[in-house]
């Protein structure tokens, strides 16, 4: 079995994190329940800020926030100096919460609002990632309105084709996002901004794809950008003070997967933006990522309890946890796979295989297919590894089952940042039918 940062047996035979019994941790804080390793989040933050120092290329490193946000986590982001990525009104909003610096936080989305434009105008926030024309005229209005300078990076889609899953493909010509760089359309999106009083273009954006496992694609997106940067500073004098390379980079959710280490994604771009920019004497540009996954996503572990077994004979046995799709969406959405042990018995030989089923109302509602256990007994604690990322961002409320707490283990403490939602919450927005408000014509 892989054990990821902090994650060890300990010599009562569980599985601890953090230095903390996670038999110990379920006691206190019920199951399901995501917990995460930060020393395994600082580790991630600070190998990719050390290849950027160690290189001595100016740089941010933002964290997509979209893969796990939260107040906590946004504050542990900046206590790493990290810039940080939001793509909506309310990932700002948290970030606002967190007294995170408002300079270093940059606001993507392809459909971002009135009101989400104003939010971030209002706050003064580093820089807009503008992703359309739409956004492009609204910016510039909303801008001139209020009589403000706005810093823009232009998204553009560089035409790369990444190996990965088609729903989390993103630099394809054929894409909801950015600017197409070949067709003309991100070079009319510059002229419209350097024509702007009301707008600095800052530099270009792109993000290929997520759970990325070759540097090739940052290569060749580099390369495109370079030489379509290098066109622009003849035609029309523009250079480049930013060039955001976006995020994706692959972890190890099973031995299938094989990550190169997060320093080496950084060094291999690096290395291109320096040749491509020598190569057309163009001032080095900063250099910004956004990892979302490659900073928590193997830090997080979910603890569940085992329920209910229905064995198939000489089909399948069904192991049921008191979790599933509505606090692990991804093996539903994405056939994403995980590994698992049980908490209370890691090193115990595995009898059987089982699947391990969610509770909801979903024959897709499958968390891990084919698992090697040892024979289980009901209450017995499964903890799959690999979770931290786009685990709770996008849990739900399916069946109306509340969603899990999140605890952060570091240095034999464990200390809650999100609470479990109650049954209370769950109904909380609801209006009795007499109350509702309708509309007569
Ligand atoms: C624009 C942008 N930046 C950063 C990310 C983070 O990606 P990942 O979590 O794969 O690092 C995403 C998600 O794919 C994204 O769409
Ligand atoms: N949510 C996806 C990744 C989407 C990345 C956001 N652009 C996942 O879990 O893999």
């Amino acid at each position: 079995m892989h054990y990821y940062g902090t994650s060890a047996v300990n010599e009562d035979g569980h599985l601890e994190i953090g230095g903390v019994d996670t038999l110990q941790l379920v006691e206190k804080f019920g199951t399901p329940v995501y917990v995460y390793d930060v020393a395994l989040i600082r580790e991630r933050a600070r190998g990719f800020k050390e290849t950027f120092e160690r290189m001595g290329i100016t740089a941010q490193v933002a964290y997509a926030s979209k893969a796990f946000s939260t107040i906590a986590m946004v504050q542990l982001a900046n206590e790493e100096g990290l810039s940080l990525d939001v793509v909506s009104g309310g990932e700002l909003y948290t970030a606002i919460a967190a007294n995170f610096p408002m300079e270093r936080i940059h606001f993507h989305g392809n459909n971002k609002s009135k009101e989400e434009l104003e939010m971030a105008i209002e706050y003064n926030i580093g820089c807009i990632v503008v992703d359309n024309f739409y956004e492009l005229g609204l910016l510039q209005e909303l801008c001139e309105k209020k009589q403000v300078k706005m810093k823009i990076l232009l998204r553009v889609t560089p035409g790369i084709e990444a190996h990965t899953h088609d729903y989390i493909l993103t630099g394809q010509e054929d894409s909801k996002f950015g600017f197409d760089l070949q067709n003309g359309q991100a070079e009319e999106a510059l002229l419209k901004g350097m024509d702007s009083s009301y707008l600095e273009v800052l530099g270009l954006h792109c993000h290929i794809g997520s759970q990325i496992f070759d540097t090739t694609g940052f290569v060749l997106a580099a390369q495109k950008i370079i030489e379509r940067l290098d066109e622009w500073k003849k035609r029309h004098q523009f250079t480049t003070k930013v060039l955001n390379l976006g995020g994706g980079f692959g972890i190890r959710y099973t031995s299938e997967d094989q990550p190169i280490q997060p320093s080496e994604y950084v060094e291999v771009i690096i290395k291109e933006v320096q040749n491509k920019a020598a190569q057309y004497n163009m001032e080095m540009p900063e250099i910004w990522i956004e990892p979302g996954r490659s900073l928590v996503g193997d830090a997080g572990t979910t603890l569940y309890k085992i329920g209910s077994r229905k064995n198939v004979p000489n089909v399948r046995n069904y192991l049921a946890i008191d979790g599933g799709m509505s606090d692990n969406i991804r093996p539903s959405l994405y056939q994403a796979k995980y590994e698992a042990v049980l908490a209370n018995k890691p090193l115990q030989k595995a009898d059987e295989v089982v699947s391990i089923a969610g509770k909801c109302c979903e024959s897709g509602d499958m968390l891990i297919w084919d698992l090697p256990l040892p024979k289980t007994n009901d209450e017995d604690i499964l903890a799959v590894f690999c979770t931290g990322a786009y685990g709770y961002s996008m849990a739900n409320n399916y069946n109306r089952i509340p969603r899990p707490p999140v605890v952060f283990v570091e240095n034999q403490k464990a200390t809650l940042v999100v609470k479990r939602e109650s049954y209370e919450d769950l109904i909380k927005l609801d209006l009795p039918l007499k109350e509702t408000v309708t509309l007569k014509n």
